[in-house]
């Protein structure tokens, strides 16, 4: 039952009607042979005894009702068919969109821990092995059940001695497949962790490319992915040939009753215990019954193995997500209350507490790994914090649905993600149901009308994956439409990297000069001069508030960034106060 709940990603109610179908089907199937036995018996009556007339009225009986049962053969086996595929790609689609679902709702955390090709793998082959295990294996499963089990019961009634001695082999092979359970297991999993990490590697592989060009790194990468291919090699052999001997020996042990058919057959025979009829009867019915068996026991372990497929998604769906009822917030008002995260072991941020006035703009520097994008992420809820409170308007955003906090955020990152799609539905992200107008009159404040016109399709060029065919500062200046477009109340803003062109940068700083306005805005700046006007600047040192205020108060302080702004004066040569970017940047 286990293992049918996780081949129907958590619906074994999908495969019942299948499955009654397919036993139907089975069962019908067995008719045909009782017909033929019987139409053997009495061929045999009337060659026994010349005297005896042939009955035919048996005879037609007999005919009759093998062809009635082929027509119900016939109309079940099509039922079971169209049932069995429904159920199982329906459970299938639903587990799919559910997984998904169930996804997007886990903290961030979740998905960093695994593997990079582990969730794909899971939405892609998992599921296709589920389908493969309830569309093909379950139906020969049942039928290798359901037959045997059937003519035993029914021939226990005919020779009670025969039916032993033809199921004689069986329990030895429940016994062996039984023993070798666990070790299948354990191989099972070793194999599918090895067929998981060759995908891995090889999106790994094909991701890097770039970088595996750009260092001519032909040795190192390639060589992972070969010795994961090796590995999974060395594991497919291992699984097949460690397992399959004990398999061959069971399928030895239940066809063994074919043999002992005959040899008590013909003991009981000579004893005048049993007649002819009734030995070709239990040869034409066992001859039935060990071919599914034999396949049933084939197929075992490949069940075994896509229901582990199913257990793996069973197991992200029991993953807790984040949860809370409460509705968006009255204001925006963000607190930190003694916050401490962690990631795993790693404190990152340690009793942070701090106020990001509504409608002011918060920035937070520090050295690199200090915490800064933590504490955006942390305020995005991608984590909660395992001590302290994040409280917007007062509520701790723990208790607020989280879907109902995103609405209030938009987030420009440095590193943009834009999808595989048009330029235009990639703003459009930002508000589904907004206009053509509205998307470009979001792309010209965020200052990538012009070189979005210059695009062979103008809005409606496709951008490659992740946003390949743009560049770094064009990709930004999209993602700051999106953010137009979205009009949120708070802004969260990581601040480009200063590897940007002077031209794309002050395009860049004006887009982002126009979001800010009216908006709760929290900035991670890597460039001091960028936030000289800020209301508050918090700066972070190894996860802890060194000192926060204004930028006057902060150089006057003489601490931690007084030293960062001297760094980066001194590094950059810029004129110190008064300042020329920040102040027109940020009205
Ligand atoms: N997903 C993660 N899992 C484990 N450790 C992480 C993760 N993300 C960040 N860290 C670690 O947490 C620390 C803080 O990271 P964070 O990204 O918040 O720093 P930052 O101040 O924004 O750095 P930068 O300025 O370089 O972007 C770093 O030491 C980083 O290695």
């Amino acid at each position: 039952m286990e293992r049918l709940r996780h081949i129907t990603a958590g619906r074994p109610e999908t495969m019942r009607r299948p499955i009654v179908w397919t036993a139907l089907a089975n069962i019908d199937n067995m008719i045909p042979f009782a017909c033929l036995s019987a139409a053997v018996s009495i061929l045999y009556a009337y060659y026994a005894d010349p005297h005896v007339p042939l009955n035919w009225q048996g005879m037609w009986l007999a005919w009759g009702g093998m062809a009635i049962f082929l027509v119900l053969v016939f109309a079940a086996e099509l039922m079971s068919y169209r049932s069995v595929y429904r159920g199982a790609y329906r459970a299938s689609a639903e587990g799919r969109t559910q997984l998904a679902e169930h996804v997007r709702k886990l903290p961030l955390g979740f998905l960093m821990k695994k593997n990079a090709g582990e969730l794909g793998q899971m939405m892609m082959n998992d599921f296709a092995q589920t389908e493969n295990a309830a569309t093909h294996i379950l139906p020969q499963l049942i039928s290798g059940a359901v037959v045997p089990l059937l003519a035993f019961a029914g021939l226990l009634f005919v020779d009670w001695r025969m039916a032993l001695a033809m199921m004689a082999g069986f329990p030895v092979a429940l016994l062996i497949l039984w023993g070798v359970s666990r070790l299948e297991r354990k191989l099972g999993q070793s194999h599918s962790a090895a067929r998981i990490d060759q995908s891995g590697r090889l999106q790994e592989y094909l991701l890097g490319m770039k970088v595996i060009k750009a260092y001519n790194l032909r040795g190192d990468n390639f060589t992972r992915l070969k010795r994961a291919y090796h590995h999974f090699m060395l594991e497919s052999i291992r699984l097949e040939g460690v397992l399959g001997p004990f398999f061959l020996v069971a399928i030895a042990f239940v066809e063994m009753g074919l043999s002992l058919i005959t040899m008590t057959g013909v003991y009981l025979m000579l004893d005048g215990a049993v007649t002819v009829p009734v030995f070709v009867m239990f040869l034409l019915i066992g001859t039935r019954i060990f071919d599914p068996m034999s396949v049933a026991i084939m197929r075992l372990p490949a069940f075994k193995y896509d229901a582990m497929a199913g257990e793996r998604i069973a197991g992200v769906l029991k993953e807790p997500v984040m949860t809370g009822e409460n509705g968006p917030a009255g204001s925006f008002h963000i607190r930190f209350d003694e916050v401490t995260f962690r990631y795993d072991k790693l404190v990152v941020l340690d009793r942070v507490t701090a106020e990001m006035k509504e409608g002011t703009l918060t920035a937070i520097v520090g050295l690199s790994g200090s915490g800064k994008s933590t504490m955006l992420r942390l305020i995005a809820r991608f984590y909660d914090p395992q001590q302290g409170s994040v409280r917007i308007g007062g509520g701790d955003i723990r208790e607020t649905d989280p879907e109902q906090l995103l609405k209030n955020i938009s987030m420009v990152f440095q590193d943009v993600y834009l999808f595989q799609d048009t330029v235009c539905n990639n703003i459009r992200y930002g508000r589904e149901d907004a206009t053509q107008e509205e998307i470009e009159a979001a792309a010209k404040e965020a200052c990538c009308h012009d070189f979005i016109m210059k695009l062979p399709q103008g809005y409606d060029s496709v951008v490659g994956e992740g946003g390949s065919t743009l560049s770094g500062g064009e990709k930004q200046r999209v993602s700051i439409a999106r953010a137009m477009l979205k009009n949120a109340p708070i802004l969260l803003l990581d601040e480009a990297a200063s590897s940007l062109d002077p031209e794309n940068e002050s395009e860049l700083q004006k887009a982002i000069g126009r979001l800010v306005q009216g908006r709760t805005v929290i900035m991670i700046a890597h460039r001091l001069r960028t936030v000289v006007k800020a209301d508050n600047i918090i700066v972070l040192d190894r996860g802890r508030i060194a000192e926060q205020g204004r930028h006057e108060e902060l150089l006057g302080g003489r601490g931690l960034y007084a030293r960062l702004w001297e760094l980066q004066t001194r590094a950059s040569g810029w004129k110190i106060p008064g300042t020329s970017g920040t102040k027109e940047v940020l009205q």
